[in-house]
C-alpha cells in the first residue's frame, strides 16, 4: 500500500465517470464532498497487499494515526488513488481494505470521509505548505 499524506485547509471531490464496470455503489449525497483542516490521504493498494490486508489496514491506520498526530488534524479524507504504484490490487479488494481503513480511524475518534471508489472525481485540494504538509508511506504486509 503506498499512501500520499497532504496537510489540507480543504480537499473537495465531485464524481464524474464511473472509471470501472462496476463501481462502489453511492447515494446521491456521496456524488459531492468536502472536509476542511483535513489530513488528504491517497492510498493506493498494491498486489503485495492481497496476501494479508488486515496485517496491511492495520500498518496503515498506524502510520495515518501517526502523521496525524503530527501534524494536530482531526479530520482524515481517505482518497482511493490508483497512481502510486504500477503493481495495484484487483478492486475487490482494494476497496475493502479502504473500507476498513476508514471504519478503524473512525474508531479511534477522527472525523472520517472517502471518496467514492471506481469513479473518476474531480477534486480541489488546498495544501497548508508547512514542512509536514507533504508526506508519502509505504506499508505491506510482513509475512
Ligand atoms: N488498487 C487500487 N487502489 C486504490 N484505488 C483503486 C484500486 N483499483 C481501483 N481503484 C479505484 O478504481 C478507479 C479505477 O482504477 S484504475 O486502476 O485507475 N482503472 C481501472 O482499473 C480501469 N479503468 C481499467 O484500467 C480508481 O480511480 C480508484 O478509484
Amino acid at each position: 500500500m503506498r499512501m500520499l499524506l497532504i496537510h489540507s485547509d480543504y480537499l473537495e471531490y465531485e464524481v464524474k465517470d464511473r472509471a470501472l464496470k462496476n463501481p462502489e455503489p453511492i447515494s446521491e449525497e456521496q456524488r459531492k464532498g468536502r472536509l476542511d483542516e483535513v489530513l488528504a490521504v491517497f492510498m493506493s493498494v498494491e498486489k503485495v497487499d492481497e496476501a494479508n490486508p488486515e496485517e496491511v489496514v492495520e500498518k496503515a491506520v498506524k502510520e495515518i494515526k501517526d502523521v496525524a498526530g503530527q501534524v494536530k488534524a482531526e479530520k482524515i479524507f481517505v482518497y482511493p488513488f490508483a497512481h502510486l504504484s504500477s503493481d495495484l490490487a484487483k478492486p475487490d479488494v482494494a476497496l475493502e481494505v479502504l473500507q476498513k481503513v476508514e471504519e478503524k480511524l473512525k474508531e479511534e475518534g477522527f472525523e472520517v470521509k472517502r471518496a467514492p471508489f471506481g469513479y473518476y472525481k474531480a477534486f480541489k485540494l488546498s495544501c497548508k505548505g508547512h514542512p509536514l504538509a507533504e508526506l508519502s508511506r509505504s506499508v505491506v504486509p510482513s509475512g
